[in-house]
């Protein structure tokens, strides 16, 4: 199986099946995603995309196939282990804890990490990505605006300072203005070459401006795959028209 052996660097799925119970969503997922990279996972609704991004993050456990980050196999890993070898999640829907002001919110971000990066408490680097949070520190999270809770689901994966953030649907249901703001979080992200993103994102102007390359889902496979610049307005037509 040497041809199809890891690297070492990057996330790469290969040959995945996953689903819950008895019905199978993911079929033969083969995906990469290498070190400094934005990928854009499309596809109409339903089709797997959210399935696709749990079973990365370890909360599916596939029932074929294997999921290899920076050249360890964590097929079985629980989410913990996959977060501490640097994976972040931000899953659909603005998943922050209203009851708590955004600063704890914030320092749940620290939790699955090492005593040493507890220790220093949340980088400053993450306020300098979302200044507006900075000065809402003491804040109850249910009390912030729709895409404020979008950048405090985003900024709490990035306390832990992740070389890999998975991103499902970040620009979903938020006004334009906060839309750019966050397109230019993972503009920011991808210049700095620290950190690959995977993300599910319908938009085409997305996926052909920051995204370097794009993987479109249909029914639980890929059925289409390529540099984001060679995607074009008939594959859109094609896979993701409804
Ligand atoms: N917890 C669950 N239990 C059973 N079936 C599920 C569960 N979550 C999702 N599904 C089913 O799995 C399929 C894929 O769903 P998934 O959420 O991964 O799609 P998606 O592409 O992310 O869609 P969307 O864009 O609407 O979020 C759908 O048919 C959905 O009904």
């Amino acid at each position: 199986m040497s041809s199809t052996g890891t690297d070492g660097a990057g996330l790469e799925l290969k040959e995945l099946e996953a689903g819950y119970g008895e019905s199978m969503i993911l079929r033969d997922i083969s995906l990469r995603v290498k070190p400094g990279q934005v990928v854009c996972l499309m596809g109409r609704n339903g089709v797997g995309k959210t399935t696709l991004m749990k079973t990365v993050m370890g909360l599916i456990k596939p029932r074929r196939g294997s999921v290899h980050y920076a050249g360890r196999e964590l097929t079985a890993s629980p989410p913990d282990r996959r977060a501490k070898a640097g994976i972040g999640y931000v899953p659909q829907g603005r998943d922050i804890f209203p009851q708590l002001t955004v600063e704890e919110n914030l320092l749940l971000g620290l939790e699955s990490t090492d005593s040493r990066r507890r220790k220093a408490g949340i980088p400053e680097s993450v306020y300098e990505q979302f200044p507006v949070l900075k000065q809402m520190l003491q804040r109850k999270g249910g009390d912030l605006s729709g895409g404020q809770q979008q950048q405090l689901a985003i900024a709490r994966a990035l306390v832990s300072e992740p070389k890999l953030l998975l991103l499902d649907e970040p620009m979903e249901g938020i006004q334009p203005s906060i839309v750019m703001e966050i397109e230019r979080v993972i503009e920011r992200i991808k210049a700095s070459r620290s950190m690959a993103v995977l993300l599910v994102e319908q938009s085409l102007t997305f996926a052909t401006s920051i995204a370097n390359y794009y993987y479109v889902l249909d029914k639980g496979t890929i059925v289409a795959e390529g540099s984001s610049s060679a995607l074009s307005e008939e594959q859109v037509r094609k896979h993701l028209a409804v």
